[in-house]
């Protein structure tokens, strides 16, 4: 099992490439299971998640072409309505291709994701929404097995924000009969983008980017090419680096429009930043002030920064509270971090956080992605070695993370 091995204190210095967006391109790879014609996709980026992603659209049928960021997806041939539980287990995203599936075949059979390190993570919510569009759902030995001759329009309102839930439903509906309204619909703009690809491929799409997404149904929708957005999550926790092991850096390829939150917050720490369209520039030499935040919807501060922030609060100049809201189990980070010498208390769903002047590097064990991610930031600000283990959860959503901090002067290097 891979490991990262960091030795602490290095300024972060020199630019950092980011790459397409995990969570836009992989409900967008599932999109092309809508069509027979070609998907041609840019930016996509180098992730474990989009490997799983594209074996497991590969074994409907679906064919797969790729060269760099780009992959192009044929749905001409799909002849296996299913997606395993050996595939499904090991990516919660897999559920996203029951939408797709059910609208352009009539049936499918879709392991029960299950819970995850963060969360129990159930799906009803995709369900209630699929039957609400007029699908036969039962739940047997684990799987999902979903049947509808035609999925037909209505009104659906989620019990609560659902990101994954929003784009099943949204590429499901873009095949119904009639008209869909999915109110209470995530606003996230990886949701915006696979929406985006959806009207390029013909299909006819109302208020994106709003609560209210109205849906008319088309009979087909055809092939189209498009970019993925660029990983907000990613820049954020770059950013997130400079701002606890200082220096000065240039994430390039990134959207600024669409960080508003973390932002903010960096400039509250102390972090000099200077914007354009495409890049940011971060400047950061003092230690970082404190700050308090709670997790919310988009355009809300993201769950998916929570940890990274928190690593920066260990070693700020005083204490803070953060809470989750979205996730009841997002604190996994918490233990790990105190044994790197941060004070963090957790009451509820809700960190207390008193700043250390130093963290001391140790072993620590990634739990979940963006856990990973903040032990790997903590890391490069602790003195002395700190050794991550359990990386595979890391390689789920970062594109190559440690070459990318080498090139700006980290001390980090992969051990197999
Ligand atoms: C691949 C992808 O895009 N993953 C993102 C997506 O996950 P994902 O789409 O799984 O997260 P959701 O937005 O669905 O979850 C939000 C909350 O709703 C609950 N819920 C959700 C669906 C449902 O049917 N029933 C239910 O109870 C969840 O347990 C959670 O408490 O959005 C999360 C919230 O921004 C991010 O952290 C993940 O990175
Ligand atoms: C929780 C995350 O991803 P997933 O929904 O794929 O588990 C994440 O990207 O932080």
């Amino acid at each position: 099992m891979d490991k990262l091995l960091i030795t602490g204190g290095k300024r972060l210095v020199g630019d950092i490439q980011i790459s397409g967006a995990k969570n836009a391109a992989l409900p967008i790879l599932c999109a092309g299971l809508l069509t027979a014609g070609d998907l041609q996709l840019a930016n996509v980026p180098n992730l474990h998640d989009v490997s799983t992603m594209l074996k497991l659209l590969r074994q409907t049928g679906l064919t797969v072409a790729q060269d760099g960021d780009k992959v192009t997806l044929n749905g001409a041939g799909i002849n296996k309505l299913e997606a395993p539980y050996e595939l499904v287990k090991t990516m919660r995203a897999s559920i996203l291709v029951l939408g797709p599936l059910l609208a352009r075949f009539g049936e499918a059979k879709v392991s029960l994701p299950g819970g995850c390190a963060i969360g129990s993570r159930p799906v009803d919510q995709h369900i209630k929404g699929l039957q609400a569009l007029g699908a036969d759902i039962s739940i047997d030995a684990g799987y999902i097995y979903a049947k509808a001759k035609k999925l037909k329009g209505t009104r659906v309102v989620t019990d609560m924000i659902t990101v994954t839930g929003t784009e099943n439903l949204l590429m499901a509906a873009t095949l119904a009969e009639g008209e869909t309204v999915l109110d209470n619909a995530a606003c996230e703009p990886e949701v915006t983008d696979l929406a985006n690809l959806l009207v390029a491929m013909g299909a006819k799409i109302d208020g994106i980017g709003t609560s209210r997404l109205v849906i008319q149904g088309v009979p087909a929708l055809h092939g189209a090419s498009h970019a993925v957005i660029s990983d907000r999550i990613e820049a954020a926790t770059f950013l997130c680096a400079v701002a606890a092991a200082g220096g000065d850096i240039t994430i390039r390829n990134t959207r600024t429009d669409i960080l508003d939150a973390a932002l903010e917050k960096l400039r509250e720490m102390g972090v000099r930043l200077t914007v354009g369209d495409t890049w940011i520039r971060a400047q950061m030499d003092a230690r970082p002030t404190p700050v308090s935040f709670r997790t919310t919807e988009y355009p809300g501060f993201p769950t998916d920064m929570q940890a990274q922030f928190m690593a920066v609060n260990t070693i700020a100049d005083g204490q803070s509270t953060v809470t989750e809201t979205i996730f009841e189990n997002r604190f996994m980070h918490v233990q790990e971090m105190n044994r790197l010498g941060a004070r963090i208390r957790i009451d509820g769903n809700t960190s207390f956080i008193d700043g250390r002047q130093q963290l001391i590097g140790a072993p620590v064990m990634a739990t979940d992605l963006r856990a990973s991610a903040s032990l790997v930031i903590a890391g490069l600000a602790a003195k002395g070695e700190t050794l991550v283990d359990r990386i595979y959860h890391l390689d789920r959503g970062y594109d190559r993370m440690e070459v990318k901090l080498s090139a700006v002067g980290a001390n980090i290097t992969r051990i197999k």
